[in-house]
């Protein structure tokens, strides 16, 4: 059984109905829509094709609307001889970057982005299209940043721009990732990803801009800056989960830097109960191959085995040639991980203990003492799943929840199976929530009369999150 989960960028190569279908058949549970490409129309039409494929098939699919955030950006270039809006930079030549607004050529670009002189000095590096041209500052005058080429090769319109080390003064949330993420509510989006975030009070923001539109949803923070790394404990606990943003990550800091630093974003989310997402090129190569590289294989085995509850696909499915078959393979990779290598998660010993923290603990040893065939939750926003998800137990979650949106952000959740209730049970005693447990798993037939498991509720009639107090051993079919 596959526990760790899969989050999938939909682009052409996925976006109709058809072709949603096959990816969420081949084991999607989470669908990714990254507003740095495409228009809201267009991302308005892939979300109903999620929804549409999730009920076709019965399967709970989540939709995340991943914000463009503070990415710097080339302008446009001129056409060449070929029709193209590409240069070809050579190593030694001098090439400018300039907040004028003109149309690029080999000489020259401009850039999305007014503050760029102000917050680059000469010697710093800059990067192209995630690292493949790399510059070199060599003076500033005026809106131009003259700087010379380092690593040629080619650029061409709107290809993104990296400043490694530099502290870049755009607001983490620009004007374009305002007006996305007030679409992203209004939409019925289930989760957000803050690109580029640097600090902990980056998700303030955020949260005024849902409050004013009446909803909050859980953000995820996309680990890819220097600051970030720094910062990541705080980051970890103010935002509702982490995506290892690799891509990004590699060019902003030495590469050779990025597998630790996975492996340290994914322990401290495992220590806060907070879902972490291993992300970029976990199957690269099968944009034109069928199959994945070795490489890739153990690179996405390996994330399970650190302990990710999700990996991720980007080019993969958004433009590649295999879609369906990238998802079919993370889905073999990740399965065979978790059913033959569960033992080899590590084993956190510095779990953050809130009161809920520690009953959720002792539901999961519970459970494994007693050999139990389930971990049922009930939960309001999904964090009693959390903390339970985080040891990674080897009997299966089931989370139990009267929220539509919780129902969906639980798709994310390592090890958990959510089931949408539509009765609320908060004022149910103890007799009725075995009741609704067992009609709730035994309609799907997840467990069977005399079958142990262990069940982990709120005192009745308390609401407030966090307060899950009892565990309840139960046995399937009684109703003592
Ligand atoms: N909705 C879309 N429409 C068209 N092309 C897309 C779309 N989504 C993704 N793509 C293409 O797929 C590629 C990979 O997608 P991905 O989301 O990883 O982009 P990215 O620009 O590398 O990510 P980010 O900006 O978040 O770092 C993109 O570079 C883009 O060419
Ligand atoms: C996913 C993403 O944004 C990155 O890897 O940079
Ligand atoms: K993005
Ligand atoms: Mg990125």
């Amino acid at each position: 059984m596959r526990k760790a989960k899969i989050v999938d960028t939909i682009g052409p190569a996925t976006e109709s109905l058809e072709n949603l279908t096959k990816i969420v058949e081949a084991g999607m549970d989470v669908a990714r829509l990254n507003r740095s490409h495409g228009t809201p129309e267009d991302h308005l039409r892939v979300y109903n094709n999620v929804r549409e494929a999730g009920k076709a098939t019965g399967r709970n699919v989540a939709v995340l609307v991943d914000l463009q955030g503070p990415k710097i950006r080339c302008g446009w270039f001129k056409k060449n001889a070929d029709g193209e809006d590409k240069v070809q930079l050579t190593a030694g030549q001098e090439f400018i970057i300039t907040t004028d607004d003109i149309e690029g050529d080999e000489h020259i670009t401009s850039t999305t982005f007014k503050g760029l002189p102000g917050d680059c000095h000469p010697g710093d590096p800059i990067l192209i299209d995630d690292g493949k041209v790399r510059l070199e500052v060599t003076k500033v005058e005026g809106n131009n940043v003259h700087t010379k080429v380092i690593v040629a090769g080619p650029v061409s319109s709107h290809k993104g721009i990296n400043l490694p080390g530099v502290a870049v003064s755009l607001p983490a949330l620009t004007e374009k990732d305002e007006e996305d993420l007030r679409w992203a509510i209004r939409t019925g989006a289930d989760i957000i990803a803050m690109s580029f975030v640097r600090f902990a009070t980056d998700i303030d923001r955020a949260h005024e801009i849902m409050d004013e539109e009446g909803r909050r949803i859980p953000i995820v923070a996309k680990i890819e800056k220097p600051q970030a790394v720094e910062n990541l404990e705080d980051i970890v606990k103010a935002f509702d989960g982490i995506m290892v943003a690799r891509g990004d990550m590699a060019v902003e800091m030495p590469f050779e830097e990025v597998p630790l630093v996975t492996k340290r974003c994914i322990s401290l989310a495992r220590r806060y109960a907070r879902p972490v997402i291993v992300a970029t090129e976990v199957l690269g190569s099968m944009v034109h191959s069928p199959v994945p590289s070795r490489a890739e294989a153990s690179d996405c085995a390996n994330a399970v085995l650190d302990g990710a509850d999700a990996t991720m696909t980007s080019n993969e499915t958004a433009v590649g040639e295999y879609p369906t078959e990238s998802v079919n393979t993370m889905a073999r990779i990740s399965g065979y991980a978790t059913e033959h290598g569960l033992a080899s998660i590590p084993s956190l010993d510095n779990l953050d203990m809130s009161k809920s923290g520690a009953v959720s603990s002792a539901a999961v040893d519970l459970a494994e003492k007693i050999d139990a065939k389930a971990i049922v939750a009930f939960t309001q926003t999904g964090d009693t799943v959390h903390r339970v998800s985080r040891e990674r137990p080897a009997a299966p979650i089931y989370g139990l929840t009267t929220d539509e949106h919780t129902y969906h952000w639980l798709a994310l959740s390592w090890g958990t199976e959510a089931f949408l209730l539509d009765e609320d049970y908060h004022q149910l005693n103890r007799k009725q929530i075995m009741e609704l447990t067992d009609a709730t798993l035994k309609a799907a037939g997840k467990v069977e009369d005399g079958d142990h498991v262990v069940v982990l509720t709120c005192s009745q009639g308390d609401l407030e999150p966090g307060s899950t107090d009892s565990i309840y051993v139960h046995t399937v079919g009684t109703t003592r």
